[in-house]
């Protein structure tokens, strides 16, 4: 079977074709910075890039040259489209309604539409993503897989704000989390690796990139994570302020003469390393800076990690211990710095000793404390396109509408 992965970003699409009966990648890629200057595709084969540069003004334009790039004849892996039997799309918000990946018909795509006011920066992009793949591929069944799936097993007690009550009544105003799809991985992998089942473990796996949360893992399920009602809250991210006091947002207005939806749009884009630093968002030129003593960079890289050493402490508390402590994305896989700069700052206390060697690395699956820790330290590689493409397979060749 062979399934198509959609990942829809704001100004991007991340795909990725699996031949699904060995989950062999036969090609992926990335469509960025669409109805922008500069649009391109950067599309690989066999470990062989290439990049197309050209106009792309929305995602069915984007979506369309990769469906022409898959079966083109220089770069192409397919013979005909009709060859993709399935695709599965990355949904970030599935409220309440969906606690598991589903088979996208018109109820469920309204739905999902539905949930846009929640997650403003990323589900309409999905929506886009997921009717520009309907029409362009109307014979293959489309499957939504959500971030906030994974959450829905946290228990009351961390998902209700300590809020008048009639508001998660009436809005549904709770904690969701995000990520899922690569918490619930990077835990699955993590138990794998050790050797044991997950119904015997408690992990904390920190999915840290520009878009950044923590989540804790007990026996399996997710009982709590940093991220809220919206992936703007917990960590300090690329851009995302994570945490703050909610009186900072009436007072800036006042000062500013700004309406609070401008203010969620700084909180949401210009704040995080960006507010910071005034200049930077990605963490590799912030990591750069610091190690040549730039102290506004130097500042930003330490509350980074710092708020990543909190939502640690807190959930080893909130799980009465942890077993395994995981980094994984694009900081958490590539940074061995900041690994070895929260492992010996803040959490020797739990017995947590990282062999400084072998975390000098980037990109792999590896176990980076010592054979005394207490506690394993370790980097997963996360892969949230293979998780959508297997439950797009289960979903598909068992008939279901839905996982359970
Ligand atoms: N070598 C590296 N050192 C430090 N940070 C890195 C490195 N490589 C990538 N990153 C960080 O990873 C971030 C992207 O992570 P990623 O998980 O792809 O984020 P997102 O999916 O939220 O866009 C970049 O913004 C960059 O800050
Ligand atoms: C939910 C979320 O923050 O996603 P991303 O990290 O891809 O921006
Ligand atoms: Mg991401």
């Amino acid at each position: 079977m062979k399934v198509l992965v959609i990942n829809s970003g704001s100004s991007s699409i991340k795909y990725q074709l699996l031949n699904m009966d060995n989950e062999n990648v036969l090609a992926k890629g990335l469509v960025e910075r669409i109805g922008i200057d500069g649009s391109r595709i950067v599309h690989k084969v066999n470990g062989e890039k290439n990049i197309i540069e050209d106009n792309i003004p929305d995602h069915e334009k984007g979506l369309k040259m990769v469906l022409d790039l898959l079966v083109s004849s220089d770069h192409g892996v397919l013979e005909s489209l009709e060859e993709i039997d399935a695709v599965g799309h990355r949904v970030v918000h599935g409220g309440e309604r969906f606690a598991s990946s589903v088979r996208i018909n018109k109820e469920v795509l309204d739905t999902i539409e539905l949930m846009s006011f929640l997650a403003p920066l990323h589900n309409p992009a999905n929506v886009m993503g997921i009717k520009a793949s309907m029409e362009l591929l109307p014979n293959a069944e489309q499957v939504g897989v959500f971030d906030t799936s994974f959450h829905q097993t946290m228990p009351q007690t961390s998902y209700l704000y300590a809020i008048p009550y009639e508001y998660y009544e009436k809005y549904k105003v709770r904690r969701y989390g995000f990520h899922g799809t690569s918490h619930r991985y990077v835990a699955k992998r993590t138990a794998e690796v050790l050797g044991k089942k997950p119904e015997d473990l408690k992990i904390i796996t920190c999915h840290i990139g520009n878009g950044a949360s923590v989540a804790a893992v007990k026996n399996g399920k997710s009982i709590d994570t940093s991220m809220g009602f919206t992936p703007l809250e917990g960590l300090a991210m690329g851009t995302r302020s994570g945490d703050l006091d909610p009186a900072i947002i009436e007072f800036i207005c006042k000062e500013e003469n700004i309406t609070p939806k401008e203010m969620l749009n700084i909180l949401n884009k210009k704040s995080g390393m960006l507010g910071v630093t005034k200049k930077y968002s990605d963490m590799r030129d912030i990591e750069d800076n610091a190690i040549e003593g730039e102290k506004v960079s130097r500042m930003a890289f330490d509350i980074y990690e710092y708020r990543i050493a909190k939502y640690i402490g807190a959930y080893a508390a909130a799980m009465n211990g942890v077993d395994a402590i995981v980094f994984t994305a694009g900081v958490g896989e590539n940074s061995p710095i900041m690994r070895e700069e929260i492992a010996e700052r803040y959490l020797g206390y739990l017995g947590v000793k990282i062999d400084k060697e072998v975390n000098d690395f980037k990109g792999k699956e590896k176990i980076i404390s010592t054979d005394d820790s207490k506690v394993k330290l370790m980097v997963v590689p996360t892969n949230e396109e293979l998780m959508i493409a297997r439950d797009t397979k289960e979903i598909v060749e068992n008939n279901l509408n839905e996982l359970k």
